[in-house]
């Protein structure tokens, strides 16, 4: 059994690692976090959770949290800067869903998230826990950065695009669009029923924080430095990310369909649908897949990929937990197989 804890329980990402992790055969939840509401059982502030466990939240000690063999952080920017050099010192390993340690250069982290980098020294030693690009560095990771929900769904689109150099690196285009549960659980207005419900807008349009984190991924694919026009929007909806990606072809000869289907054929958690398919956010809901769907509108040099993800799943917790079983030599979709749910 792997012995495990979530810092920041209570939010939106940590207690769909709960719902995922309690259902896991090989993970045992011991510590959950939550500063607002330690001494509170999980299952009374989520009854999804009832019957589950006896949990009970506490105050996040390094301590208790050292007693775990990973810790999870489903926190804000910031925490696990300040909290994972301690708990790798006492032989925990660490698996960030935030930010912290996605980006190599903390120059560049610190102008997008406004604040000093806490532990650039863990930096060289963070591997970007994105499995299909990887897979061979995650087992031997102690220190897991845990991709963004846009990043996953924008860069399992372009990969193979890139990887074959495909297409023009300058001129790459990603309309993304995510559902409110992206925002997190923490009071604010634009979460609010009557501002984001009836809705439809874009925002972060002249420069949004998973803009350098894209690139450096796509960098490394393309082996070059590419131009991205990003643009997220936020959508009426709980859960789930849509990116509409466009590139510009080098070779209009190419049968995308069969590099895609060719790129993501060993892949368990990328499914590329059939030519002409059209994928929806609903087909990936709880699930830990990403759905993609490659078109060339009237045979023209536009590649068009339509990428779908739940953005709590294969987006954040379902991914972590990939990692997660990656690094303790469990079979990579442990606890990751549920279908999704429809209507
Ligand atoms: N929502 C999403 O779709 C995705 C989110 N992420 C990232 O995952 C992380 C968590 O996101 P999300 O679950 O949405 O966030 P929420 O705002 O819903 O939850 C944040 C959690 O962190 C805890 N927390 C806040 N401040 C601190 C602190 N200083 N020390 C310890 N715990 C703290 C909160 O509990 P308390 O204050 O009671 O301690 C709460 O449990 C973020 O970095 C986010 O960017 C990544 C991918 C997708
Ligand atoms: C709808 C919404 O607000 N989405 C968030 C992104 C989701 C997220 O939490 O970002 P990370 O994956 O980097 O942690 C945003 O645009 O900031």
């Amino acid at each position: 059994m792997v012995r495990v804890g979530v810092v920041g329980a209570t939010g939106y990402t940590g207690v769909e690692l709960l719902r995922l992790l309690l259902a896991h055969p090989e993970a045992e939840p011991a510590v959950v976090t939550s500063r607002g509401n330690a001494g509170e059982r999980l299952d009374a502030l989520f009854p999804n959770l009832r019957g589950q466990c006896d949990l009970v939240f506490q105050e996040p000690d390094p301590a208790a949290l050292g007693e775990c063999d990973v810790v999870f952080f489903a926190t804000p920017h910031g925490v696990a800067h300040a909290m994972a050099a301690e708990l790798l010192k006492r032989g925990t390993r660490v698996i960030d869903l935030s930010a912290d340690f996605r980006i190599k250069d903390a120059q560049v982290w610190e102008h997008w998230y406004n604040q000093p980098h806490g532990a650039p020294e863990l930096l060289g030693e963070a591997v970007y826990g994105l499995p299909e690009l990887n897979r061979a560095q995650i087992p031997e990771a102690r220190l897991v950065a845990v991709p963004g929900c846009y990043p996953t769904a924008v860069t399992l689109g372009f990969l193979p695009l890139l990887e074959q150099q495909l297409v023009d690196p300058l001129r790459l285009v990603a309309d993304a669009k995510s559902g409110v549960s992206g925002a997190g659980r923490k009071a604010q207005v634009g979460s609010l029923l009557c501002e984001a419900s009836e809705n439809f807008k874009a925002y972060g349009v002249a420069g949004h924080r998973h803009l350098p984190e894209i690139l450096q991924t796509l960098s490394l694919a393309a082996r070059s430095v590419p131009q991205l026009t990003f643009v997220p929007h936020l959508v009426p909806m709980i859960r789930g990310i849509l990116a509409t990606l466009y590139a510009t072809l080098a070779h209009v000869e190419v049968d995308l369909q069969s590099v895609y289907e060719q790129r993501y054929r060993d892949e368990p958690c990328v499914d590329v649908l059939p030519a002409g398919s059209q994928p929806e956010t609903r087909s990936v809901r709880g699930t830990n897949l990403c759905r993609l769907a490659v078109h060339r509108p009237g045979g023209a040099d536009t590649a068009v990929v339509v990428s779908v993800i739940d953005n709590l799943v294969k987006g954040a917790s379902g991914q972590a937990i990939q990692n997660m079983n990656l690094m303790f030599g469990l079979p990579e979709t442990r606890g990751l197989e549920a279908i999704a749910v429809l209507p």
